[in-house]
């Protein structure tokens, strides 16, 4: 579903991604590890469209998107949400779910009735303004309006940011159900490794701008020198 090949990509003059190869089949989740600065948010924002490549080539469904603009990646089915999570604070739960319907289907696309199942809290506040809304609120809210315009491939960061234990768990169980019942593929980039444990079964490693390891979740639960290696500081 995503090939990237010799992805080079950087800000100014210094370059991030060095290089990098990944390869994502549908229907898969898989986990990007790897320490701060190594280059996870560039390649996700690189895969967007929202950092021009320097060299390399990008396909997502056998079509090359290296050179396309967001907007055209967004409507070919891949949805981005970023750390921090960038909702509209000014509009209600409801709006900023109509928003997200409508950027990939279309004016009159209606809010899929999936996504109360999985965050049954959004339900609740639909006429809340998106600001008032806790942080764990606000994640997923964030993940919600992804959600809403039915992406085939969703592009998560840092998930768990500045979020209490208990939401944690929810939005990991939330998004393995996304991926096993509504068949969304997923790259998730986490540091809380138990996160991405549980929602991917992939996990990928990042140094320096290039993929230097990946296993299975299985493997890493029984053996986690690949975390010390490349996540220990
Ligand atoms: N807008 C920017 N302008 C210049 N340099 C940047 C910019 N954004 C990131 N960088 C630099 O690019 C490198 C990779 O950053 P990136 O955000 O991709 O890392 P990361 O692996 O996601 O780590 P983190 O968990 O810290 O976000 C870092 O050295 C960072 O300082």
């Amino acid at each position: 579903m995503l090939r990237i090949d010799g992805l080079v990509c950087g800000y100014g003059g210094s370059q991030v991604l060095r290089g990098l190869d990944l390869q994502i089949a549908a229907g898969e989740s898989v986990a990007l590890l790897g320490r701060n600065g190594m280059g996870k948010t560039t390649l996700l924002r690189a895969i967007m469209g929202l950092l021009p490549a320097k060299a390399g080539k990008l396909w997502f469904d056998d079509r090359r998107i290296d050179g396309t603009k967001t907007e055209a990646i967004a409507k070919a089915g891949l949805a981005f949400v970023p750390q921090g999570r960038e909702i509209f604070p000014d509009l209600t739960v409801a709006e900023n779910l109509q928003l997200g319907a409508m950027g990939r289907r279309g004016l009159g696309a209606g809010i899929p009735q999936e996504i109360f199942q999985r965050f049954p809290i959004l339900a609740e506040r639909l006429k809340q303004k998106g600001g008032t809304l806790s942080g764990g609120q606000q994640q997923q809210l964030a993940i919600g309006r992804a959600l809403a315009g039915q992406p085939k491939m969703l592009l998560l960061d840092e998930p768990s940011d500045g979020l209490q234990p208990s939401i944690v768990t929810e939005v990991g169980r939330a998004m393995r159900r996304e991926v096993e019942e509504q068949g969304l593929t997923l790259i998730t980039v986490e540091q809380n490794v138990a996160l991405a444990l549980a929602i991917a079964e992939r996990c990928l490693f990042i140094e320096n701008g290039i993929l230097v390891a990946e296993t299975s979740s299985a493997a890493l639960r029984a053996d986690d020198s690949l975390i010390h290696r490349y996540l220990a500081i």
